[in-house]
């Protein structure tokens, strides 16, 4: 595969990247670097692990050398961990450059990231939430002169849903030129193909891994069917395992609430194995810190929900193990990317109930993957039973005890404090907000009625017209 030199590359760009590992590029860096470098809009959907963070930042830079000024590029990106790392990439990259970026992103201090903007940083790597809201309240900056606009987890950033982005999206997209570059990437890209399409501003480059299979072959992908209520024992057993046969791999275990990450945490202290949980209910610092611990291998087992689904790259990671299945093929496809990532290999065991083996051939139809059975010994699972299945119900109760559920929205209002908001006054619009919502869906039903109404009393004079017409012409033909 060529050099990244004969990608078009400036030679002391090609030097930095293997500085820092990347000797050759990657499949996805090879096809979408070249279109990227001539100006035109692009879209990588490649396998998780291969590459594609350094698949726009490379061009992004090389075009940055060419023409240095701020704010030259936005990359938008579904989480605030992951803004980090791209963040990261885009410095190591950029060193020669004396690369100026700014991370905007949820949960730090929203005052210093407006002045980091002000003074029109190279790059911005942001959450749309948190930038849509600088947009909304201050013009201490622009993003009229960008040249590239990159959406990295594209798919997710478009996705409707309960925590969609759609409303900060359209006021992100509303304050960049049309005129600009728009780079999309994701390890799933394909299900949301023609809205992504319409982002791009002229007929975009696409290129997606030619492998049928959508997980790397590096990866071995196993079940465990387990009853619900003895899921935690066969979880425990697994680590137990795990951790004897190789103390020195590290574990990424992912569940499907935070409550159930905290609950999950405090047990696996209590059975002395070390952990950290990441989860969106918990301060940005202690996510931070806890992120940092797993990744320098202070923790070797992190327990998280979706949040940490995609992109994290921790090549310390041989195993994951989903303690639910995931509704979704695709968050199966991420979580169990966090493995097997640039050629290593991994595993990932998925705990699957009675209630979930309609998911599992989801899965296995969506990646063109049978998932093997992963073979544990049951009679060392039901020697922890009980022991496990006690354990759990003290944590349950101790986090109970702790208001957990109560904090969730202490935090929240304590996280708008910090955020220069008032909680009050933002209870209050959103109140204001529903009232509106309200009195306007009153409104277009009372229009619907009376249209309806109006409809049938135009049909009700129309026959009667009719049938007056009708008596006429009888009354006729009787003369
Ligand atoms: N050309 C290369 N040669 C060697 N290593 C590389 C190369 N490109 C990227 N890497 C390394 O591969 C790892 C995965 O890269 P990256 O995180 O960009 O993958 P990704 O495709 O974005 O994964 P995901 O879909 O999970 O987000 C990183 O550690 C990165 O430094």
């Amino acid at each position: 595969m060529a050099a990244f030199g004969a990608l078009g590359l400036a030679a002391w760009l090609a030097e930095q990247a293997r500085r820092v590992g990347m000797v050759r590029p990657s499949a996805v860096q090879a096809a979408c670097i070249p279109p990227a470098l001539q100006g035109r809009d692009c879209m990588g959907c490649a396998k998780t692990g291969s590459g594609k963070t350094a698949a726009f930042v490379l061009p992004v830079l090389q075009k940055l050398s060419e023409d240095p000024y701020g704010i030259f590029c936005l990359v938008l990106t579904p989480t605030r961990e992951l803004a980090y790392q791209i963040a990261e990439q885009f410095r190591v990259l950029g060193k020669p450059l004396g690369l100026k970026d700014c991370i905007v992103v949820g949960g730090m201090d929203m005052v210093a990231q407006a002045l980091e903007l002000s003074r029109k940083p190279h790059v911005v790597i942001a959450t749309p939430g948190r930038l849509a809201d600088h947009l909304r309240s201050s013009n201490t900056f622009s993003l009229k002169k960008i040249k590239f606009l990159v959406l990295d987890e594209a798919d997710r950033l478009l996705e409707q849903g309960c925590t969609d982005f759609t409303k900060d999206l359209e006021v992100i997209l509303g304050a960049v030129p049309a005129n600009r570059q728009t780079l999309l990437f994701s390890a799933t890209l394909t299900e949301t193909l023609n809205e992504l399409k319409s982002l791009a501003m002229n007929k975009p480059f696409f290129w997606e891994s030619p492998a049928e299979v959508r997980t790397v072959d590096e990866l071995d992908q196993r079940y465990l069917l387990v009853p619900e209520r003895v899921k935690d024992a066969y979880l425990v057993h697994l680590i137990q395992t795990f951790q004897d046969e190789h103390e020195d791999w590290s574990i990424m275990i992912f569940t499907s609430t935070c409550k159930d990450c905290q609950i999950l945490n405090m047990m696996l202290k209590k059975f002395n194995f070390p952990s950290v949980a990441l989860h969106s209910m918990m301060k940005q610092k202690q996510r931070f810190a806890a992120l940092a611990r797993f990744k320098s291998s202070v923790f070797k087992i992190l327990i998280a929900t979706d949040v940490a689904a995609r992109g994290l790259d921790i090549p310390t990671v041989q195993v994951v193990i989903n303690h639910n299945t995931p509704g979704l093929p695709k968050i199966y496809i991420h979580r169990v990317g966090r493995t097997a990532r640039a050629g290593r290999h991994g595993i990932a065991i998925t705990l699957v109930t009675q209630y979930d083996i309609h998911l599992v051939h989801a899965i296995e139809e969506q990646i063109k993957t049978k998932l093997q059975e992963f073979s544990v010994e049951e009679r060392a699972v039901l020697d922890i039973l009980t022991q496990v299945n006690v354990v759990r119900r003290e944590c349950e109760i101790k986090l109970e005890a702790s208001e957990f559920d109560e904090k969730k929205e202490i935090n929240k209002r304590k996280q708008m404090i910090l955020e220069g908001k008032d909680p009050d006054l933002e209870e209050k619009r959103k109140a204001e907000l529903a009232k509106i919502k309200r009195k306007n869906k009153q409104f277009r039903d009372s229009v619907r009625q009376t249209l309806q109404e109006r409809t049938q009393l135009q049909v009700k004079r129309k026959l009667q017209k009719r049938m007056r017409r009708r008596q006429r012409l009888a009354a006729k033909e009787e003369k």
